[in-house]
């Protein structure tokens, strides 16, 4: 099985210490895009999950915009902000919306997607309650945690074991599995162009 998630969120709220936490494997970029790759063994099936580190934008604007098509590639989303950046909370709940009304193949409450509270470990500097975070979270349907990229490897892990268990209740991960160059090859049909020579 392979999944394709997308990481979201406002700068420096820690997506990319996330993600490098997790997968521990940079397999390459793509324009402005990291890519890692994960493989692990879920109820005796093996998973791969592609997960992208995307830079911040809200420019869904037009079909041929890139976030527009990154959330049309992605099978989950990640979206993150920081307990202490009440700024990052507040994009949290338009990108859901815009995520939602993007993902037009499935209907609104089936779009997985996780939510996630980082930096949990500046508990003194915090500016949102875990509770607005759980409230955002239980009414757009998603999951919701709060976790430390920068000191707790197993609270970053609970996030993408829970988006997987989401995705499989959605069927969303009947992919043959991509190597490198398969990946390159679905992202360049995304985005229309091809990229060969950083192979
Ligand atoms: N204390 C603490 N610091 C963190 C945590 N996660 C990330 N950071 C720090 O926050 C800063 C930003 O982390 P990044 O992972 O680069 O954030 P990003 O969201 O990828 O940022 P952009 O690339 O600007 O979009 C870095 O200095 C990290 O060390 C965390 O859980 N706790």
């Amino acid at each position: 099985m392979e999944a394709n998630i997308v990481v979201m969120g406002t700068e420096s709220v820690g997506k990319s210490m996330t993600v490098r936490l997790l997968t521990r494997r940079f397999i390459g970029e793509y324009g402005d895009i990291s890519i890692y790759s994960q493989s692990s063994i879920v109820d005796g099936r093996e998973v791969t999950l592609n997960i992208w580190d995307s830079p911040y934008s809200e420019d869904f604007s037009v079909e041929t915009s890139p976030l527009h098509k990154k959330v049309q590639w992605a099978d989950g989303f990640v979206l993150v902000y920081s307990i202490c950046d009440r700024a990052s909370f507040n994009a949290i709940s338009r990108l859901v919306q815009r995520i939602k009304s993007t993902k037009d193949c499935l209907s609104e409450d089936r779009v997985p997607i996780a939510i996630v509270g980082n930096k949990r470990d500046l508990h003194h500097r915090r500016t949102v309650l875990s509770e607005e975070g759980r409230m955002l979270a239980i009414n757009a349907n998603c999951l919701f945690y709060e976790a430390s990229a920068a000191e707790n490897y197993h609270s970053v892990c609970s996030v993408f074991n829970g988006l997987v268990d989401r995705m499989k209740d959605a069927k969303l991960t009947t992919k043959k599995p991509l190597r490198f160059k398969g990946i390159v090859k679905s992202m360049s049909a995304v985005f229309a162009r091809r990229r060969t020579d950083s192979l």
